[in-house]
């Protein structure tokens, strides 16, 4: 089992952010986060990577149970690539550094490189077409060039779970494709890390994740196959607005409404 949250309830103060959840994520599944603003994303990926204790509930985290293991060890084989990351890294870096960081998760090359370092952080910048990139500084690379680099940067680690968080905010409609052709490689890799694609759009749920949870103000309202979720009814129940799907390529487009009128 890659993920399993069994019960587990978050309060602040006087608030429940998170109510009762449960999400089993196997090997071999890829799944999508989708949920409005505020309701629990955030707080549910800190409490699965470890850095927000649950009020009530367990947490295993590829077969290990928090509270048992040194949750940094546990870290190095979960990816989490997210704009508050992009935020921190040094912009005077060049693409290639910033990937080669990766592999100590470090902000920053603080460390001596080797051969088969460079090796692979160039086999990664390649794979995904970013060769151009590599001696290109951060800074001046576009937002949709970032996100490619930042997640070369997290697979130079080889996790096993990547926590994809919005990777496609502020990106237009080319760079958002180009970004969704890119996670959808990593996602058909036989031996590549399970992926929790986190967004509040259905239309990014690409064919290749298995599966997709549904969070509505701080709790589970819906998790399955993908093809159980994305369901008219389902989704209108999710949004509390009646919406209609029109699916293109493996992906559904949601709209407000009844139905599609041309
Ligand atoms: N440390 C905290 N203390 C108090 N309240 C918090 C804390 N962290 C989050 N919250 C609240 O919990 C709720 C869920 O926040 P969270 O960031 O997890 O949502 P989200 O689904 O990731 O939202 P968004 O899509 O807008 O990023 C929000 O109302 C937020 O204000």
């Amino acid at each position: 089992m890659i993920i399993d949250v069994r019960k587990v309830t978050w309060q602040r103060d006087e608030t429940t952010i998170l109510r009762d959840i449960a999400w089993q994520v196997q090997d071999k599944e890829h799944w999508c986060l989708v949920g409005l603003n505020g309701s629990g994303k955030t707080s549910l990926l800190n409490i699965i990577c470890g850095y927000v204790w649950p009020t009530k509930g367990e947490v295993s985290v590829l077969g290990n149970l928090y509270g048992t293991v040194d949750l940094r060890e546990v870290r190095k084989s979960i990816g989490w690539v997210s704009t508050a990351l992009m935020a921190q890294l040094h912009e005077h870096e060049t693409a290639l550094r910033v990937v080669l960081s990766g592999r100590e998760a470090t902000i920053g090359l603080y460390w001596v490189p080797e051969e088969a370092d460079v090796e692979k952080a160039s086999h990664l910048l390649d794979t995904f077409g970013c060769r151009a990139l590599k001696n290109r500084r951060f800074a001046a690379l576009s937002q949709g060039e970032r996100q490619k680099i930042l997640i070369a940067r997290a697979l130079m680690a080889s996790p096993r779970l990547l926590i994809l968080d919005e990777p496609c905010t502020g990106l237009d409609l080319l760079s958002r494709e180009q970004l969704l052709a890119m996670i959808e490689q990593i996602a058909k890799q036989p031996n590549g890390p399970t992926l929790i694609y986190v967004t509040h759009h259905i239309e990014e749920i690409l064919p290749c994740f298995t599966h997709t949870l549904l969070l509505k103000a701080g709790e589970v309202d819906q998790a399955g196959t993908t093809d159980e979720v994305l369901t008219a009814e389902r989704l209108t129940s999710f949004f509390g607005v009646p919406v209609y799907i029109q699916r293109s390529q493996g992906r559904s487009w949601v709209s407000l409404g009844e139905e599609a009128t041309v």
